[in-house]
């Protein structure tokens, strides 16, 4: 506990208003000002390094993550009113929520998506109360706003507010992502704190916060309209009606169902899943919401979760096995549990949902998980501070980034409420940026950049991007995109790729908001992706059985300005 307390009180005796781990979110700090916080802060290693040479021993751990609730001295300058807003999909949790941040003079939102983000800014904007939408990717400032709709990872922890809202809070115990929900927790300094989630995540937020001084006050909700699971299975695609939702795990899957149902010729299907640009999931979703819409069906993977407003009368599990990256597994109950919530939103025309599966073997499972209460949680995510890491790296020059975050994985100390985040992403992102020449920031930048590696386009972007902006200083988009002819995918290996340069021009956004005079080429980037979600939509229209395509869709094919087949193999 020492070792960080005393970290942070030594930064702040320095001067240093905004340490640098704010930076991984919303601060877009000018160069002089990161110079005057990285001086900062080498004056303080160096302060360290002459401490440890004279007594012989080194008194500072960075990898001592035991005590993080030290590491936000403006939240813990508070007593926060924390209040928890408990219950099952569909009772009401965020609503309430919103309603307190909409009445309070200044307020922050954190979300998991930038679909809730862009959900939230634009209700609060609606009821004349101006809020800015900040996600990765985007910076909508509205004038006079004091509120503040983000996404996660956006949190800013530097300012004070009167209300914060961090909505899917149980989310704080996922391996990769869970930190940035710990460190919302944690570190927004506000007069009232609302967490909206699973109840399963109340003891491990009451423990966490036994150390913090907040008031902590527990509300649990009901769900406002009835889920009924059916003893039925579908059985069959031509029992599909109006509504259904029909959920599945993979991206072929997917289409090869929106065939399957189109073809018995009853219904048009919306699609959603989780590589889709945002943009596209939203006008999918809004399809099969308009019910003048002919999109009446919706196929989707687990990406409907969270986030979207849907009018889905019944879910249909296709499936209760998923692959996670590792292996096939059956679906845990939270998942059935969030998935299966999606039916019967309340106020919507299908106020009463139901729940089955296609086949009748699924649906002990599917039954037994709806009764089964969610395990309940044993700890949250952390992850290393940009500070500590800097100053680890001040006391070992030698090491790159790679080796410093491996040191933290291996060595670091925590408490029994944390774990520490799965950073295999980072780790595979070091191991590539840490053979240019660039200081640690930048690496780190790169590191936490939304980048999939597995994809290989996308990495490929990455490695491209960071090699041109080591070299040069500047990237320009015309250098890795021509503009070029390309066209509607024809199957889905071109939609795959196209899906992957949609990656690749969001990270060239992402990274122009945080390096802004190195990445110039915001504008081009972001009129590019808008044309890749135009194509992607596309061809989600013309797959499978169709009826003719309207006039509108038709029209808003581009004909010019495409990314070139010929400016790929430089992806
Ligand atoms: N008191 C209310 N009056 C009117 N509409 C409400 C009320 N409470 C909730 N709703 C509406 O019901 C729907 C579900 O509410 P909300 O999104 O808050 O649920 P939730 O518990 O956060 O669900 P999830 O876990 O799926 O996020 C929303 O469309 C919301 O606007
Ligand atoms: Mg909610």
């Amino acid at each position: 506990m020492a070792a960080s307390l005393i970290l942070s009180q030594r930064i702040s005796s320095v001067g240093v208003s905004r340490t640098l781990q704010g930076l991984a979110g919303n601060v877009r700090p000018s160069c002089l000002h990161l110079e005057l916080k990285v001086a900062a802060l080498i004056n303080v290693v160096d302060k360290t390094k002459q401490y440890s040479s004279s007594s012989g021993t080194t008194q500072f751990d960075f990898t001592d993550l035991t005590s993080p609730h030290t590491w936000y001295p403006k939240a813990r300058s508070k007593q926060r009113k924390v209040i928890l807003h408990m219950g099952p999909t569909n009772s009401g949790k965020t609503y309430n929520a919103l309603k307190r941040l909409e009445s309070s003079p200044s307020g922050i939102y954190c979300g998991p998506l930038r679909l809730l983000a862009w959900e939230v800014a634009k209700r609060l904007n609606k009821a004349k109360v101006p809020c800015d939408l900040i996600t990765g990717q985007e910076r909508d400032e509205v004038d006079g706003a004091k509120h503040k709709a983000v996404t996660v990872e956006m949190a800013d922890v530097t300012s004070s507010y009167h209300c914060a809202v961090v909505d899917e809070i149980q989310m704080l115990s996922y391996k990769t992502r869970g930190f940035s929900f710990t460190r919302a927790l944690l570190g927004i300094s506000a007069d009232e704190l609302h967490l909206c989630g699973d109840p399963a995540s109340v003891p491990l937020i009451q423990e966490i916060l036994k150390v913090t001084g907040d008031h902590v006050e527990v509300h649990f909700y009901e769900r406002l309209s009835p889920l009924v699971p059916m003893k039925v299975p579908l059985g069959s695609f031509s029992n599909i009606r109006t509504g259904d939702c029909i959920v599945t795990f993979s991206r072929h899957k997917i289409y090869k169902l929106k065939k399957e149902i189109e073809t018995v010729g009853k219904h048009l299907c919306s699609v959603v899943y989780g590589s889709l640009p945002p943009e596209t999931r939203t006008r999918q979703a809004t399809m099969f919401n308009d019910a003048s819409s002919e999109f009446d069906v919706l196929v989707a993977s687990d990406a409907i979760g969270m986030g979207l407003n849907l009018n889905i009368s019944r879910i249909i599990f296709s499936t209760m096995m998923k692959f996670d990256g590792f292996e096939m597994r059956e679906l845990t109950v939270p998942e059935v549990k969030q998935i299966a919530g999606r039916a019967g939103r309340y106020g919507s025309k299908f106020p009463v949902g139901e729940v089955t599966c296609l086949n009748a073997d699924d649906l002990s499972l599917l039954h037994s998980s709806l009764e089964s209460p969610s395990p309940t949680l044993e700890s949250a995510g952390l992850f290393p501070t940009f500070d500590l890491m800097y100053m680890y790296s001040r006391l070992h020059p030698e090491c790159g980034l790679y080796q410093i975050l491996e040191h933290f994985l291996e060595h670091a100390k925590l408490s029994d409420n944390y774990f520490i985040a799965d950073c295999e992403e980072v780790l595979k992102v070091a191991a590539v940026i840490d053979a240019l020449p660039l200081g640690l920031h930048d690496k780190y930048l790169f590191c936490i950049s939304p980048v999939d590696m597995d994809d290989e386009i996308s990495s490929q972007g990455l490695t491209q991007f960071a090699q041109n902006y080591a070299q040069k200083g500047i990237v320009r988009l015309r250098e890795i995109f021509t503009p070029g002819s390309l066209k509607v995918p024809k199957t889905e290996a071109a939609l795959k790729e196209l899906e992957s340069i949609h990656k690749v021009l969001d990270l060239y956004v992402w990274l122009s908001f945080r390096l802004e005079e190195s990445f110039p080429d915001r504008e081009l980037a972001s009129t590019q992706k808008s044309i890749c979600s135009m194509l992607i939509e596309d061809f989600l229209e013309r797959l499978g059985w169709q009826k003719p395509r309207s006039k509108r869709l038709a029209s808003r094919t581009p004909s010019t300005s495409l990314l070139s087949r010929k400016a790929r193999p430089y992806l």
